[in-house]
């Protein structure tokens, strides 16, 4: 689904190169869940901002289910969940929803089944005509899911979307998600700082250095967990023990000087 060789990328910052990403390959499978996770500024967003044209790369080569990352972005191949919900508060929360759809052209009728299915996959049935400052963070957070799955992409590229949540908001949110993930089977790229959450969501967890980002570890979960997940399962050895080595990870490419 998404073949990235060699990628490297220099931002041209006002006063001095910042080199974000060097020599990072990794190939993501159809259906696949894979977390990235790395100490702040290590790169996470920039690659996802690479798979969704959004960055152009220094150098090395990035296919998205075989197009260029420009042609996926003018197929709608991917949908993108920013860390903030980023809602339009004067629309509701179908219109919102039904936004992307808008702009594509997509006729009113079938604009407003989509979002409702869209809705109902995140549990927000009933809420259609609410706006989105009537609604908790977490909710608005399964809104801006439902907006990114509404033209059905394959792919679905999430910027630490929980991140400014509360833990048990978090938790629940986790677990739908899972459920979510599991009934489309959408491949889905997830930017995270919780070791637990990436743990618990993912089949495969790429560790990341501290700046320039390049992989320090690939670590796969589905071997060891199963693909049905319950939050009890963060107890099991095996949970605990991927954990372990994703911690590893962190701490081997954290530096305490920065
Ligand atoms: N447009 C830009 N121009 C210059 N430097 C940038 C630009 N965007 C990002 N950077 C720098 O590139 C590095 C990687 O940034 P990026 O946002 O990808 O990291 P991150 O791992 O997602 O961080 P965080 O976990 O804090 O969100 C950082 O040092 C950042 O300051």
């Amino acid at each position: 689904m998404v073949d990235i060789r060699h990628l490297t990328l220099t931002y041209q910052a006002a006063d001095h190169p910042v080199y974000a990403l060097s020599d990072v390959s990794l190939s993501i499978a159809q259906g696949d869940f894979i977390s990235l996770i790395g100490p702040s500024g290590c790169g996470k967003t920039t690659l996802m901002r690479v798979i969704a044209d959004l960055e152009q790369p220094s150098s090395g080569d990035v296919l998205v289910n075989g197009m260029t990352p420009e042609q996926a972005r003018l197929k709608r191949a991917y949908g993108y969940v920013f860390q903030a919900p980023a809602l339009y508060p004067w629309r509701t929360v179908e219109r919102n929803v039904t936004l992307p759809l808008e702009i594509m052209g997509t006729p009113r009728a079938e604009r407003q089944t989509r979002a409702r299915e869209q809705l109902e996959r995140v549990g927000l049935t009933g809420f259609e005509r609410k706006f989105p400052w009537q609604l908790s963070g977490g909710m608005q957070q399964r809104v801006s899911i439902a907006r990114a799955l509404a033209f059905n992409p394959d792919l679905l590229l999430m910027d630490e979307p929980f991140g400014a949540l509360d833990e048990i908001t978090r938790d629940h949110l986790n677990l739908q998600l899972t459920q979510l993930w599991r009934r489309t089977r959408k491949t889905c790229v997830f930017v995270t700082h919780s070791i637990a959450e990436a743990v618990f969501l993912s089949t495969r967890i790429v560790v990341m250095s501290p700046r320039p980002g390049r992989i320090l570890d690939v670590i796969d979960c589905a071997r060891d967990l199963p693909p049905e997940r319950t939050l009890d399962i963060r107890e099991s050895p095996e949970f605990q023990r991927i954990a372990h080595r994703v911690r590893e990870g962190l701490m081997e490419g954290h530096s305490y000087d920065d």
